[in-house]
C-alpha cells in the first residue's frame, strides 16, 4: 500500500498466536496511540492515553461500562474527533498523510461494530460488497466470487449470501458481519463486543473462528469486549481502560497480580473463577 510515511520496515513476521512469550520489542507494532486525549463538552473521556498492538496479536480490550472503550476505537477510525495525541496505524501517521493514502490506510482496517450493523436491505452477499464497491473498482463477477470466498472463511453455509440479515440468527449476523470487515483483506479488524447476545456455544464457536483467522491470515485483532471466556480462551493480551487511560495491559497473569479493586474484581471475581477451575 502507498501510504505516506509508512514504515515497511518493521519486518517482524505476523505472529502465529504461539508467540504469547515473544519480547515485545521483536515484534511489529501495527496500531500506536501515545498521550490521546478525546473529551465531549467539559466530559474528558481520555486523557494522554497510551496504546500499542502489535502484529498477529488478539488484544482484548476491557473496562467499566461508560469507562470509554467505544470512544476509543472510534477515535482510531477517526469516526470522533481528539483533543491531542497521535494515531500511527502501519507505521503511518493519519494527520500527515494526504487524502488518497489515509484511503488506502482505512482499506487496511476492518470493523465489526456491535449489533453487526448490516444493511438490513441487502443481503449478505451485497453487505459483504459494499467496502469494495467503495473502494475498488472490480467487475461484478470477480466482486460476487470475493464476496463468497468470505462467507466460506467466515464458517456460512453458501446458501446464507442471498439471505437478507433479518433471516439471520444472531450468531450468523456475526459471521456476515465479520465477513464484511474482512472484504478487503486488511491487517488490522477491530471487533466491538462481537459475542455479545450469542449463547455460550455460538461465543465460544465465535471464538474459535477469530483465532483461525488469526493464526491463517495473521490477522491482527482489537477486541473489545465483556466476554471473560474470551479474555481467558483467545486473548494473547489485554489492557484495561480505566482512569481515562490504560491502566494495564499484558497477560491474565499480568492482570491477576495488578493491585486494583476493579482490576481484581473483574479478573477474581466470581464468574472468571469459574472459568479458571474449568
Ligand atoms: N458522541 C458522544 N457525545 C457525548 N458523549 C459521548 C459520546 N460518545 C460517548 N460519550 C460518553 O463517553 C463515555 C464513554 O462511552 P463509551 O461508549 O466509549 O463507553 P464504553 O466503555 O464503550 O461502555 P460500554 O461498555 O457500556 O459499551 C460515556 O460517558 C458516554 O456517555
Amino acid at each position: 500500500m502507498g501510504g505516506a510515511g509508512v514504515d515497511e520496515s518493521g519486518e517482524a513476521e505476523a505472529g502465529t498466536g504461539t508467540d504469547k512469550g515473544k519480547a515485545a520489542t521483536d515484534r511489529e507494532i501495527i496500531l500506536s496511540v501515545k498521550d490521546l486525549t478525546v473529551g465531549f463538552g467539559d466530559h474528558l473521556v481520555l486523557d494522554k492515553l497510551n496504546l500499542d498492538i502489535y502484529r498477529g496479536e488478539i488484544l482484548g480490550f476491557v473496562g467499566a461500562s461508560g469507562a470509554g472503550k467505544s470512544v476509543l476505537m472510534r477515535t482510531v477510525l477517526r469516526l470522533l474527533p481528539r483533543r491531542g495525541g497521535t494515531i500511527r496505524i502501519l507505521g503511518a501517521d493519519f494527520d500527515q498523510a494526504s487524502e488518497t493514502e489515509r484511503l488506502a490506510l482505512d482499506m487496511r482496517l476492518g470493523v465489526l461494530f456491535q449489533q453487526g450493523a448490516l444493511f438490513s436491505s441487502l443481503t449478505v452477499l451485497e453487505n459483504i460488497q459494499v467496502p469494495m464497491r467503495e473502494y475498488l473498482d472490480l467487475p461484478q463477477a470477480m466482486m460476487d466470487d470475493l464476496a463468497r470466498l468470505k462467507i466460506e472463511l467466515v464458517g456460512l453455509a453458501p446458501e446464507a449470501a442471498e439471505k437478507f440479515p433479518s433471516e439471520l440468527s444472531g450468531g450468523m449476523i456475526k459471521r456476515a458481519a465479520l465477513a464484511r470487515a474482512l472484504a478487503l483483506d486488511p491487517d488490522l479488524v477491530f471487533l466491538d463486543e462481537p459475542t455479545s447476545g450469542l449463547d455460550p456455544i455460538g461465543a465460544a464457536e465465535f471464538d474459535e473462528l477469530i483465532a483461525k483467522l488469526r493464526d491463517t491470515l495473521g490477522l491482527t485483532v482489537y477486541m473489545v469486549t465483556h466476554d471473560l471466556d474470551s479474555l481467558f480462551s483467545v486473548c494473547d493480551r489485554i489492557a484495561v481502560l480505566g482512569k481515562k487511560r490504560v491502566l494495564v495491559e499484558g497477560t491474565i497473569e499480568d492482570m491477576l497480580a495488578f493491585d486494583d479493586p476493579w482490576v481484581q474484581a473483574y479478573f477474581k471475581g466470581k464468574r472468571a473463577r469459574s472459568i479458571v477451575r474449568n
